[in-house]
């Protein structure tokens, strides 16, 4: 599936950012190659989001380049930037419902924002991704308010879907939810990249997600704790390279295991 030959679809070049003098990412190089999964992973407040959301062009960066399909996005006139944003659909953490429109409007948002079509259309693609994700057509009508957890977040993915994304971002898909909920969207997850030629890019706390849906895993470390001339990107690889990490800092991380943790802190 990743050829070293293809040119990557979303592209950090030595990228840093940084929030009121407060670095965050410092350094950052990664490439997403077309039709993987790949996951993030890290402490809270590592940068995950921040750095999908430089990925996606929603952020942009204090030092360094992000790239699309080879393109410096610095170099892209607006008009253009705007259509290949279109191309990565994002389902934000706390699933950014509009509280004031209804389901069907939610997923049509993009569609009437973005493009030219007509009324019928908008329909037709709003309810088969409302089929898409499991929900019944019935729940167009309803207000967010009126939606459990797990149906926010499956109408957040409908709408991302919506656009006809080649790139979909979760973030914590699964935050919040119950154990069966959080397996039904690792399954929608899975059923999307069946369905059309994606690639995800996932942020996840879960490690039945990361085992679940990734072909690799990256995992951030904070700037704070990060040692002098360390690569902040500490670990590259499988699920399988992660659970069996030489890695203290990976392992311990992706094991649930706070020993490493308790003893930075005693030691601080
Ligand atoms: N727009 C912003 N303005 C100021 N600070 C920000 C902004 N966005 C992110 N940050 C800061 O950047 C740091 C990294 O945030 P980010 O949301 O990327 O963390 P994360 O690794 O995704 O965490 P979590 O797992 O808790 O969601 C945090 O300290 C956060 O407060």
């Amino acid at each position: 599936m990743n050829s070293d030959h293809q040119t990557p679809l979303l592209e950090l070049n030595h990228v840093s950012r940084s929030f009121g003098g407060q670095g965050v990412l410092s350094d950052i190089s990664l490439q997403v190659q077309p039709g993987e999964t790949l996951v993030l992973i890290g402490e809270s407040g590592c940068g995950k989001s921040v750095t999908t959301k430089l990925l996606a062009g929603m952020l942009e960066p204090t030092a360094g380049d992000v790239m699309w399909r080879g393109v410096d996005v610095k170099r892209l006139k607006p008009a253009e930037k705007l259509k290949q944003r279109l191309r990565i659909g994002y389902l934000f953490q706390s699933a950014a419902l509009f509280d004031s429109l209804n389901v069907f409007e939610n997923i049509a948002f993009g569609l009437r924002q973005n493009t030219r079509k007509k009324n019928e259309e908008i329909q037709d693609i709003v309810y088969s991704r409302l089929v898409d994700v499991g929900l019944n057509s019935e729940v167009g009508s309803k207000m967010p308010a009126e939606l459990s957890g797990g149906m926010r977040k499956r109408v957040g993915l409908a709408r991302a879907l919506a656009i006809s994304p080649d790139i979909i971002i979760y973030d914590e898909p699964t935050t919040g939810l119950d154990p069966v909920m959080s397996d039904v969207i690792n399954e929608l997850i899975l059923s999307v990249r069946e369905q059309r030629p994606v690639t995800s890019i996932v942020v996840t706390h879960d490690m039945h997600t990361v085992q679940k849906v990734a072909d690799r895993i990256l995992m951030l470390y904070p700037l704070s704790r990060l040692p002098a001339g360390e690569n902040q990107v500490i670990f590259s690889g499988t699920a399988d390279d992660a659970f069996h990490a030489d890695d203290v800092r990976v392992y311990s991380f992706v094991h649930g295991d706070a020993s490493q943790r308790l003893h930075e802190l005693s030691a601080a």
